[in-house]
């Protein structure tokens, strides 16, 4: 099975994608967004991309990559997440790291290194490779890009501010082998119509029928200003009947627009 995710080796996602698969099946590429398309261009079996962080947020690129091309999301991977602060000395000038790391740490590093300049790089461990090429340069990543064995010191651990750091990441998979079972299911929901009250009738299919919602996060469309793609994450199987009746009712609303099931799939915690 080929797996890819966001490299170089040693990013967060490449250990998420380690908890499911075995390292030799592991390939990398640049962005969430290359990753889903080849996914959904066949090219590989599965993807593992990062979706939301509780510090940080959504990563609004995998989301939008979810809407804008063709595949199912087949499982849930939750992990915490603690930051080390990586270079060959501590005088340095520069920061790299991805925008997620360097906005996780914002506190620490204000307090710390406030005249150091920030660059935001495609991943953490691209900027851990910046930081091994150039004594100037900071990264930020797990602390096992660095340390014994590397040209590297782990300057300090767990600098992110918050002590509960944890990102969800998910694998996606081409659409064909998408699941009606599991006990979560995400689901995007393109109203294409404004008016009063929207929101509440888009919720009230899921409230009636006791089911919990878990995320519910806009996206601009895209189309005009103020017009809004819904991505909704329910605690609920689309094998359900609950969850199908729901559907149905959502499906109507947006008659006019369009309503995606990415699929049904289980959650795991990991811890790596
Ligand atoms: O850059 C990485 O290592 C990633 O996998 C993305 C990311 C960045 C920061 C927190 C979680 C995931």
């Amino acid at each position: 099975m080929k797996m890819l995710t966001l490299g170089p080796a040693g990013t967060y996602s490449h250990r998420a994608a380690r908890s499911v698969a075995d390292d030799d099946e592991i390939e990398f590429r640049e962005s969430p967004t290359a990753i889903v398309e080849a996914v959904a261009g066949g090219e590989a079996d599965r993807g593992v991309v990062a979706v939301e962080n509780s510090i940080e947020g959504s990563v609004t690129e995998s989301l939008d990559a979810f809407a804008g091309y063709e595949v199912a999301v087949v499982k849930e991977i939750i992990t915490p997440i603690r930051h080390a602060l990586l270079a060959q000395r501590g005088d340095f000038e520069l920061v790299a790291s991805h925008a997620q790391a360097l906005a996780q740490c914002r506190s620490y590093l204000d307090a710390n290194y406030p005249d150091a300049k920030l660059e935001a790089v495609a991943s953490t461990a691209r900027g851990v490779e910046r930081a091994r090429d150039d004594p100037s340069v900071a990264g930020i990543g797990h602390p096992d890009n660095g340390g014994e064995g590397t040209d590297l010191q782990v300057l300090a651990e767990d600098i992110q501010d918050q002590s509960s750091n944890a990102t969800r990441f998910v694998v996606v998979a081409p659409l064909a082998e998408r699941s009606d079972a599991g006990s979560k299911s995400s689901l995007i929901v393109y109203p294409n119509v404004d008016y009063p009250g929207l929101l509440l009738e888009m919720l009230e299919p899921f409230a009636d029928r006791n089911i919990n919602l878990t995320r519910v996060e806009s996206r601009p469309s895209g189309e005009r200003l103020g017009d809004y793609v819904f991505h909704v994450d329910v605690e609920a199987g689309l094998y359900e009947e609950r969850t199908q009746k729901a559907l149905a009712d959502i499906e109507a609303i947006a008659e006019k627009g369009w309503v995606k099931r990415l699929g049904s799939y289980d959650s795991e915690t990991v811890l790596n």
